[in-house]
């Protein structure tokens, strides 16, 4: 096995892991849900369309060209449009991570939500991790809309909510995406447990302090 193939086993066995402990804490259910990883200047790797994130095999994770092409594995998630999309756009992004958790998705059919900012920050590991939650419209799964979408936003944020249907999150590895996207749930949760609470949220030089600083 050359090293390439030898990074690339390691990073399927990685997605496998990761997506399962998303299924085993309950962050996803049944089919929903889909993740990548960039392989390299034109390959991601992404998890097959149908597939339980509980019960992923590292050999039957599909990998796509920049182009859309699909050149191995099973048949790559419906939604690899939009996670080509984020990576040709930012090359700072090298793992999409898309859920339908609970608190994010209820909060993904609130009406009227700040389409610049979901959540405004009442945590300063919000705003060091994701920083901002920006709307984007709803379209139905699948839709080539979604990419377009995202690809205009791809440089200005972490993390986007599709109305009515979850979340997406970037990172800089797998790791990153996955654990910024456990913040962002976390976050939706306190968001839902303070509903009837008055909120101290943090200050704008308060935002402002955290975002000098990075994690
Ligand atoms: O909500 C949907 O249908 C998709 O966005 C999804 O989460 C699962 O689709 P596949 O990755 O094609 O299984
Ligand atoms: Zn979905």
């Amino acid at each position: 096995m050359t090293e390439q193939e030898q990074r690339e086993q390691e990073q399927k066995i990685q997605m496998v892991n990761l997506a399962r402990s998303f299924y085993e804490r309950g962050y996803s259910v049944g089919g929903a849900g889909n993740l990548s990883v960039r392989l390299d200047d034109n390959r991601i790797l992404v998890t097959p369309t149908g597939s339980s994130l509980g019960r992923l095999v590292p050999e039957r994770l599909s990998v796509v060209d920049m182009q859309g092409n699909w050149i191995s594995g099973d048949k790559p998630s419906k939604e690899y449009v939009f996670h080509l999309a984020l990576y040709q756009q930012n090359p700072n992004c090298n793992a999409v991570v898309h859920l339908h958790s609970t608190y994010l998705t209820a909060l993904s059919c609130v009406e009227g939500l700040n389409t610049d900012n979901a959540i405004q920050a009442f945590t300063p590991y919000y705003v060091m991790r994701v920083g901002k939650l920006q709307v984007i419209p709803y379209y139905r799964p699948g839709s080539p809309k979604i990419a377009e979408e995202l690809a205009a936003r791809a440089n200005t944020g972490k993390a986007f909510l599709m109305a009515n249907h979850g979340i997406v999150v970037t990172g800089s590895d797998l790791i990153d995406a996955c654990d910024n996207t456990e913040e962002l749930e976390e976050t939706a949760k306190l968001f839902f447990t303070l509903q009837h609470q008055s909120i101290r949220y943090l200050s704008d030089d308060e935002v402002k302090d955290l975002e000098n600083r990075g994690k």
